[in-house]
C-alpha cells in the first residue's frame, strides 16, 4: 500500500481558544497562577474541540525495532537487549509497564523491525519491516520501500486503536543513533552538538559514536528531504512512529511525546505537516544531549525534567496524570462567579 499524506490541517478555531482562556482565567487562582497546568488544559481542550475535554483510553505504544548502525559499537549495550526487553514489556515488567498499568493506561508492542522473531502473544503486533536496518555508516539504512511500509504501518495501527490520546514509546539499541542523524540531517544543527551518550556510552565511548556518526552523514549526503533522511537514518520503529504521528495527528488526538527518540520522530512529521506539532504534548526533557536542543529548535516546553534517559514511553507515562488534571481543572474546578470568591477590585493594582 502506497503512502499518502493524511490531510492535517491547523487548528485555529479562535472562538474555543477565546471561550477555553475566558474559562481558565476565571477559575478560583490568582491570573497566571495555573502556569503549564493551564497551557495543557487549553492545548487539550483545542485538540479535542471541547470546553470540557475527555481523555479516553490512553494507548501506549513501544515501536521496537533494531539498528545495523549498532554492529558498529555506538550503543554501551549490545543489540539482543532489544528483543530481551520486549520479552520484558509482554511480562509487564519494564518501568514503562508498570508506569502504564499504574495509570490505566494499555501499553502495546510493535515488532517493527526486531532482529528476532516474536511468537503471537497479547500485547504484541507484529509489523516487522526486517530483521533490523542496514548499517547506515555505509549508505542508506533502508530503501524508499521499506521506510513506506513502516509509515503506512503506522498510520493502520493508529486508524485502529481506540481512544483519543496516544503515548509515544520506542525500544531499540542504536536508536540515539538514528535520532542523532535524523535531527542534525533536518535541523541543520551540527551532529556534535547533538550526539549524547544513549544508554550511557563514556567519553571515549562518545567520540567513537561521534565519528561514527560522522561517516553515517558523510556516506548519506543527498538525503536532504523528510523521508530521504528518514529512509537514510531512521530506524524501523523510528518510521512506523511517524506513520503513527501523523494518523493521530489527523485523528486530531492528543499525541504524548516521550523522550528524544519519540521527539526525532515528531521532528519527520512535522516536517512533513507541521499542522502535526499542535497535537503533541512533549512529556519531558531526556538526559540525553540532544533533547534539550531538539525542544528549543521545536519550540515547545515540556512538561517534566527528571533527568530520566530511559525512552519506553516511560516519560510518556510519568506526564500522563498531569494531562489528566489538566482536563479536571476545565471540568470541575470553581470559577470566581461560581464560588462566590473575591476577584481583584476594579482599580486595584498590585503593590510593586
Ligand atoms: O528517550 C530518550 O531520550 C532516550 C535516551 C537515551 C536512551 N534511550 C533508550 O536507549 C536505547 C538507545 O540507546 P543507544 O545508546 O543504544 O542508542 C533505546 O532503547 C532508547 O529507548 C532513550
Ligand atoms: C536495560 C535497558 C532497558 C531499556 N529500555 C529502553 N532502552 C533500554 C536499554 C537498556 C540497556
Amino acid at each position: 500500500m502506497r503512502f499518502t499524506l493524511p490531510d492535517i490541517p491547523s487548528i485555529d478555531d479562535a472562538a474555543l481558544l477565546a471561550q477555553l482562556q475566558h474559562k481558565l482565567d476565571r477559575k478560583t487562582a490568582p491570573l497566571g497562577a495555573l502556569g503549564a497546568l493551564a497551557l495543557l488544559a487549553r492545548q487539550i481542550g483545542q485538540i479535542l474541540g471541547s470546553l470540557q475535554p475527555r481523555l479516553r483510553e490512553p494507548q501506549l505504544l513501544v515501536f521496537a525495532a533494531d539498528h545495523g548502525i549498532a554492529a558498529r559499537g555506538v550503543s554501551a549495550y549490545p543489540s539482543d537487549v532489544t528483543w530481551q526487553m520486549v520479552g520484558n514489556f509482554l511480562a509487564g515488567g519494564a518501568a514503562v509497564s508498570v508506569l502504564a498499568r499504574q495509570h490505566g493506561i494499555t501499553q502495546t508492542v510493535v515488532d517493527c523491525g526486531v532482529r528476532r522473531d516474536f511468537a503471537p502473544a497479547e500485547g504484541l503486533l507484529i509489523r516487522k519491516i526486517a530483521h533490523g536496518t542496514a548499517d547506515s555508516s555505509l549508505g542508506p539504512a533502508m530503501d524508499a520501500g521499506q521506510c513506506e511500509r513502516a509509515l503506512v504501518n503506522g498510520m493502520q495501527i493508529v486508524r485502529a486503536l481506540p481512544g483519543n490520546a496516544l503515548l509515544l514509546g520506542e525500544m531499540g539499541i542504536g536508536n540515539t543513533s538514528a535520532a542523532t542523524l535524523l535531527v542534525a540531517q533536518l535541523t541543520g544543527i551540527k551532529m556534535v552538538d547533538v550526539v549524547g551518550a544513549g544508554t550511557g556510552l563514556d567519553a571515549q565511548g562518545l567520540l567513537h559514536k561521534a565519528a561514527v556518526l560522522r561517516e553515517a552523514l558523510a556516506a548519506n549526503v543527498r538525503a536532504a528531504e523528510p523521508l530521504q533522511a528518514l529512509a537514510a537514518f531512521g530506524g524501523f520503529e523510528i518510521a512506523t512512529m511517524v506513520g503513527a504521528v501523523l494518523q493521530a495527528a489527523s485523528e486530531r488526538r492528543v499525541i504524548v511525546v516521550d523522550g528524544f527518540i519519540a521527539g526525532s520522530a515528531v521532528l519527520v512529521a512535522t516536517q512533513l505537516a507541521p499542522a502535526a506539532l499542535q497535537r503533541c504534548v512533549f512529556a519531558h526533557r531526556s538526559d540525553e544531549r540532544g533533547h534539550a536542543r531538539l525542544l528549543q529548535w521545536l519550540g515547545v516546553q515540556p512538561l517534566l525534567d527528571l533527568g530520566l534517559r530511559l525512552g519506553e514511553g516511560s516519560g510518556a507515562a510519568l506526564a500522563w496524570p498531569l494531562l489528566q488534571s489538566a482536563c479536571l481543572i476545565l471540568d470541575e474546578m470553581a470559577s470566581f462567579e461560581s464560588a462566590g470568591v473575591s476577584d481583584k477590585s476594579p482599580g486595584f493594582s498590585t503593590p510593586a
